[in-house]
C-alpha cells in the first residue's frame, strides 16, 4: 500500500518525501522489522520510539511515522499522534477485518478468560467458526498459539484478525484488557457485543486510582452501538453484571442495547438455587428466552456469573437455551482455573489463577465451602504491578487459610524478598498468628512444603500463576509450571 493512501486516513498529517513509496507490512518494534516495513515511531511510558529509527531503517524499513521529523532518509509520514495513527493505519492496512465477523469483547478485572472461553465453546457447540484472543491463547481457524498479553497492540491486533476473517471465522470472541482500551489498542474495532464481568482492585500502578481504572473500561461500552442501522443482524449489545455497581455507569454510557445478568440482582438472565461442590455446579437460569437447570462442572459462585455472561452472549446470537445448556455443561475447567492436580495423592491439590483481591476471594471462599480439612494456600504477588493489592491479597488469603505459603509471582524487576514483605502487614491485620505463615521465596519449596504438610481431607490451593509456564525473575523467564512442580512435590512425598 501507498504511504499517501495511509496518509489520506488522517486529516492533519503531512508526507515528507515520496508519498507513492509503497510499505508491505506495519510495525511499531525496531526489533521485528521487516525489509519494506512501514516504521511507527511511538512515544511510550519507558521509551520514545523515535529513538529507534534508524535502527528500524537499517534493518529495511521503507518508510516512517512520526510525530516529528528525525534525521534518517526515508520518507516519513508526520502525525499528531502516533499511537492514534497506528490503529487508523492498522486498519485500513488490514482491510477492516473487524466488519467482517461478529467480535464480542471481554472486559472485567476478572473472569475474562474464563468467559471467553465459555462463549466459545456455546458459539462452536453450534457450529459457527469462532476465534479466540486472550490472556492464554489466540485461535485462529485451527491453528492454536500461546499468547504473551491479553490483548495485542494495535497493529498485531489487526493483522491476526484478518487472518480470521480471511479463514471465514463468523466470531471473534476476545479479551480487552484495561490497558488496552487506555492505550487506544482495540480503536477501531467493530465490536457486536462488550460483556463486562467486574471491577474490583488490580493495576492501579497503571490506573492511578479506581475511578480512572473504571473509566478506562467504560470505553468499550461507550463506543459501543452509536449507530442505529435497523438490522437486526448489525445490533450492538452491552451485556452487563447486575450486581455490580459499575454497570449502572456502564448502561448510562453506551448506546448499545443493554442485557443485564446476574444472581443477586433483578437481570434479564438470572441464576437462582445455587449449589456447589467440589465437582460442580448447578443452578436454575431464568432468561428472557426461557428457564432451565444448568449443572455445569465449573465450581464456585463466581463460575456462575462467567457461565450467566457466557448464557447472555449466546442468547443474543439467537440460540437456543437447550442449545445453550448442552454445549455450557460439557465444559471442563479451564486451563490453569481452579484446575486438580492429582498424582495420586489423598488430599485435594488445586492450581488457580487468582492474582488479585477479590480473585482470591472468590477462589478461596468457593474450596472453603467444600474443604472439610484445613486449607493451605500457597501464592504470591507479581513485581512492577500495582503494590497496593499487596496487603489486600495477604489479608483474604489469611482470612480462608488455615495456612499460608507467601512465595514468589513473577517478581520481574523486583527484589523477590521485598514483595513478600509488603504481603505481611495484610497477614498480620487479619490475626493469623505467626506460627501459621511462612515467607518463601523459592516457589518450588513453598509448594513442596505445603504438599508435605497436607493430609487427607486438606486442600492445597496453588494461586496466582494459573496456566503461566514460567517464573519471570529480573527480566529473564524460567521454565516454572505449578501443575508440574506439584506433581513432582507429591511424587517426592510419597515415593515408597
Ligand atoms: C503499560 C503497557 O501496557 N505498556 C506497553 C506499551 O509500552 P510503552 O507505550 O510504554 O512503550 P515503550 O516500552 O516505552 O516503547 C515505546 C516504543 O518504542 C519501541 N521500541 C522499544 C525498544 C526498542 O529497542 N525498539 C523499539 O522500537 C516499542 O516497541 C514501542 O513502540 O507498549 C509496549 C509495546 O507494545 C508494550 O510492550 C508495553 O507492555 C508492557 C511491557 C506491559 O507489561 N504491559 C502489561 C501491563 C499489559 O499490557 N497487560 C495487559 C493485561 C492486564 C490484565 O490482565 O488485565 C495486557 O493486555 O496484556
Ligand atoms: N467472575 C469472576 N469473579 C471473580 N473472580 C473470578 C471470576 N472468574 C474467575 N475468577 C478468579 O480469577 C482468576 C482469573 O480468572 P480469569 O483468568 O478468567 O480472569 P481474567 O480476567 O482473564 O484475568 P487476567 O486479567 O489476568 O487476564 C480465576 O483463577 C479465579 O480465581
Ligand atoms: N495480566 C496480569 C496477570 C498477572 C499474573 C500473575 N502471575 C503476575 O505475574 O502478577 C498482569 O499482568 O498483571
Ligand atoms: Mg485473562
Amino acid at each position: 500500500m501507498q504511504l499517501k493512501e495511509l496518509a489520506s486516513q488522517l486529516a492533519v498529517s503531512h508526507i515528507l518525501g515520496d508519498g507513492e513509496t509503497v510499505v508491505t507490512g506495519i510495525q511499531t518494534d525496531s526489533r521485528k522489522v521487516r525489509p519494506g516495513d512501514l516504521f511507527l515511531c511511538i512515544s511510550g511510558l519507558v521509551t520514545d520510539g523515535h529513538q529507534y529509527a534508524a535502527k528500524a531503517v537499517q534493518a529495511g524499513a521503507a518508510a516512517l511515522v512520526v510525530e516529528h521529523d528525525v534525521d534518517v532518509e526515508v520518507p516519513k509520514l508526520v502525525v499528531k499522534d502516533s499511537r492514534y495513527a497506528m490503529a487508523v493505519i492498522a486498519c485500513h492496512f488490514y482491510g477492516y477485518p473487524s466488519r467482517e465477523m461478529k467480535m464480542i469483547g471481554v472486559t472485567g478485572t476478572n473472569g475474562k478468560t474464563t468467559s471467553t472461553y465459555l462463549i466459545d465453546a456455546i458459539l462452536s457447540g453450534q457450529g459457527f467458526r469462532t476465534g479466540l484472543m486472550g490472556t492464554i491463547q489466540m485461535k485462529i481457524g485451527s491453528q492454536v498459539t500461546d499468547m504473551e498479553r491479553t490483548t495485542l497492540e494495535a497493529v498485531d491486533l489487526q493483522r491476526h484478525l484478518r487472518q480470521m476473517a480471511d479463514v471465514g471465522t463468523d466470531y471473534c470472541i476476545m479479551e480487552v484488557s484495561s490497558h488496552a482500551l487506555d492505550l487506544g489498542r482495540v480503536k477501531g474495532c467493530r465490536f457486536r457485543t462488550g460483556v463486562f464481568t467486574n471491577l474490583t482492585q488490580d493495576h492501579l500502578d497503571y490506573h492511578g486510582t479506581m475511578e480512572r481504572y473504571q473509566a478506562a473500561k467504560g470505553l468499550l461500552f461507550s463506543r459501543l452501538g452509536n449507530e442505529f442501522t435497523g438490522r437486526s443482524d448489525e445490533r450492538q449489545f452491552a451485556l452487563l453484571n447486575a450486581d455490580d455497581p459499575a454497570s449502572a455507569e456502564y448502561a448510562k454510557q453506551t448506546a448499545a442495547q443493554v442485557v443485564t445478568y446476574g444472581i443477586d440482582s433483578e437481570a434479564d438472565v438470572r441464576a437462582e438455587r445455587i449449589e456447589i461442590s467440589s465437582k460442580g455446579t448447578r443452578f436454575r437460569c431464568v432468561t428472557f428466552k426461557g428457564t432451565a437447570d444448568f449443572q455445569t462442572k465449573l465450581v464456585g459462585k463466581f463460575n456462575v456469573y462467567n457461565s450467566l455472561a457466557a448464557i447472555a452472549a449466546a442468547l443474543l446470537e439467537g440460540i437456543e437455551l437447550d442449545a445453550v445448556k448442552s454445549s455450557l455443561e460439557a465444559v471442563h475447567a479451564v486451563d490453569g482455573r481452579l484446575e486438580v492436580v492429582d498424582a495420586g495423592q489423598p488430599f485435594l491439590v488445586l492450581v488457580d489463577y487468582a492474582h488479585t483481591p477479590d480473585g482470591l476471594d472468590n477462589a478461596l471462599s468457593t474450596v472453603k465451602q467444600f474443604t472439610k480439612g484445613r486449607v493451605l494456600c500457597v501464592f504470591g504477588c507479581g513485581g512492577d504491578r500495582d503494590r497496593t493489592k499487596r496487603p489486600l491479597m495477604g489479608k483474604v488469603t489469611a482470612k480462608y487459610s488455615d495456612y499460608l505459603y507467601v512465595t514468589s509471582d513473577n517478581p520481574r524487576t523486583e527484589d523477590p524478598g521485598q514483595i513478600l514483605l509488603d504481603i505481611v502487614p495484610g497477614i498480620e491485620q487479619s490475626g493469623m498468628p505467626a506460627e501459621r505463615y511462612e515467607l518463601i521465596a523459592d516457589r518450588r519449596e513453598a509448594i513442596e512444603k505445603a504438599i508435605a504438610r497436607a493430609t487427607p481431607d486438606d486442600v492445597v490451593l496453588i494461586a496466582g500463576k494459573g496456566h503461566e509456564a514460567y517464573q519471570e525473575i529480573m527480566g529473564v523467564k524460567h521454565d516454572f509450571d505449578d501443575r508440574q512442580v506439584a506433581k513432582e512435590a507429591i511424587r517426592g512425598r510419597f515415593r515408597d
